[in-house]
């Protein structure tokens, strides 16, 4: 269908002129086919082009106001809607699609893409479906994808306000990793105890999926021991039996660097915990914690400040909480499981729902530093069974507390923590950041520049969206969208699956994709069992 006429072209611009009873919608993609090339624009604004006169105007809308008809010689030569649009591709002849390299002619007809169109974008060609193109708000029935062996290395970042979605697309990409039947690991920390049923009654999570039994692993309260917890889904009718580990870790397996990595010490307190763990080994922790300072003191040959032990010592008792997870002589090693788990290509789901902030962040810091060390060694020693390794994605919610350029040091001093190395150096291992936040204006710049793969949900702060935009490819005209993004609409952008585009994207409604999951594996089911009794 023909949609407009192009009126001017500048640099990648292309101005249209809108057809009559033609819809264009600010995100939508259409086409022109030119001297046998055919350019795919994205339309990006709307502009009026009038030739009125002002006193025409002033009459003109002051008849309008009073109802009166209103006559308007040669209208359509004086007064047109046009649309501003962005050249994101070009395919010539041979059906190769790259970047725009010449503009269509003046005049040419700018038309409605067809499916094949859509296809030559490869935007479904990729192995982890998160939702579908959409058209301002209309939903077109291609799917999103992303190329997980190249996205997960290189970080994606997850950005939207309250209730924009965040946590529905947590689970949807969640859900899609699973389904990848182990060819790459997730890790979730899931502080609300949302992903695992969803969080009202009604909603569901990956225990639905049909993979949860063999992919999905919960470390959890839910059990007191290591086990298959089974769990009931009225939703379906059905139960499943998920493998679970408790949420316990028993103290003498955390080193030294467990702590330092969360970035909370000082170099002097650095220090001490080295000492303390030289001196006391595997019981160090409890040393420290139940030790008295100035006993400590001598104990450690006066090496350290009384002062210096102290503070350090209520650090350690904020990130170790009261004992029920970092737990004394309870033998679990939590962070060695998930490890172990994670290298056999399954999504790992911790729930905390009753952690204090300290022990969350211990947690977190100690799983993310086994994964990334285990995996960096592997590369570095065994490079071969580091390459059947799963590339592991580690989730990090409310990023901004791991990332925040004033966490990290502000203007000042760097001080690392586990999340800001895996952001700089995790892509060489095949370690990657979910980073999701809320406020990515509060985030370092590398972060957000070196995450090379974004969801950008609705975002009403413009220190936020101009955060975003100001350091991503293909974002230049994307304000006006971004400001007016619904709720479960994204912009997404990444290079690392192809995409030369910001792609307008319906993120799936998590309850939806589920059934379609359960639906698909059901028929595969079938399939499979027609085929045994052919055989
Ligand atoms: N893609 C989507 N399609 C349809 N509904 C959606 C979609 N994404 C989110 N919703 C709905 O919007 C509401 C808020 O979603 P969600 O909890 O994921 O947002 P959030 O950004 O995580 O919110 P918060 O910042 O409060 O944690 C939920 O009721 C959810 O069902």
């Amino acid at each position: 269908m023909k949609l407009g006429i192009v009126v001017w072209t500048e640099g990648v611009t292309v101005k249209f002129r809108i057809a009559q009873e033609a819809v264009v919608e600010r995100g939508m993609l259409v086409k022109v086919e030119d001297k046998g090339r055919t350019y795919i624009l994205k339309v990006v604004d709307f502009k009026p082009e009038s030739l009125l006169t002002p006193a025409e105007i002033a009459i003109i809308s002051s008849k309008a106001d009073k109802g009166e008809a209103v006559q308007l010689r040669e209208r359509d030569l004086r007064l047109y809607d046009t649309a501003i649009s962005t050249i994101v591709a070009q395919i010539d002849m041979d059906g190769e699609v790259h970047g725009p390299s010449s503009v269509p002619s003046l005049f040419a007809v700018v038309e409605e893409l067809e499916e094949e169109d859509l296809k030559a974008l490869r935007l479904h060609t990729g192995d982890i479906p998160i939702g579908k193109i959409r058209f301002g708000h209309n939903v077109i029935d291609v799917d999103v994808t992303l190329d997980g062996s190249k996205t997960i290395p290189h970080h994606v970042l997850v950005v939207g306000g309250t209730g924009a979605g965040k946590s529905n697309f947590g689970r949807v990409l969640a859900g899609s990793i699973l389904h990848t039947a182990g060819k790459y690991s997730l890790v979730i920390f899931d502080c609300e105890s949302e992903y695992l049923l969803g969080s009202k009654p009604g909603e569901m999570g990956l225990a639905h999926l049909p993979f949860s039994e063999e992919y999905l692993f919960l470390v959890s309260d839910r059990v007191q021991r290591p086990g298959r917890i089974r769990i009931e889904l009225p939703e379906l009718g059905e139960e499943r039996s998920i493998p679970a580990y408790p949420l316990k870790m028993d103290i003498t397996r955390l080193r030294p660097s467990d702590f330092t990595l969360t970035g909370e010490f000082s170099g002097p307190q650095e220090e001490l915990l080295w000492m303390a763990y030289k001196q006391f080994g595997e019981e160090w922790v409890h040393y420290l914690l139940s030790g008295e300072g100035r006993a400590l003191y001598s104990r450690l040959g006066r090496m350290s400040g009384v002062n210096t032990i102290n503070v350090a010592k209520r650090k350690v008792k904020y990130l170790t909480g009261e004992g029920d997870i970092f737990c004394r002589d309870c033998g679990y090693d939590l962070a060695g499981t998930v490890l172990s788990m994670i290298a056999k290509g399954r999504v790992v789901l911790i729930e905390t729902p009753f952690a204090t902030e300290g022990e969350e962040k211990l947690l977190a810091t100690v799983v993310a530093e086994r994964i990334f060390r285990a995996y960096e060694k592997m590369r570095k020693e065994l490079p071969d069974k580091w390459s059947q390794l799963p590339p592991v994605l580690i989730m990090v919610e409310e990023a901004h507390r791991y990332l925040g350029s004033h966490v990290l040091g502000g203007k000042g001093e760097i001080r690392e923590n586990i999340f800001s190395i895996i952001a700089k150096r995790g892509r060489k291992y095949k370690v990657g950041g979910l980073y999701i936040t809320q406020m990515p204006s509060e985030l370092m710049e590398t972060v957000v520049r070196q995450s090379l793969t974004k969801i950008i949900l609705s975002l009403p702060t413009r220190p936020d969206y101009s955060t975003i935009i100001n350091h991503s490819p293909y974002l230049d005209d994307a304000e006006a969208e971004i400001k007016t993004l619904d709720r479960g609409e994204a912009v997404v952008i990444s290079q690392p699956s192809g995409f030369r585009l910001a792609v307008s994207t319906r993120i799936y409604q998590f309850e939806e994709y589920a059934q379609r999951l359960i639906r698909e594996e059901k028929l595969a089911l079938q399939q499979r069992t027609a085929e045994v009794s052919n055989v």
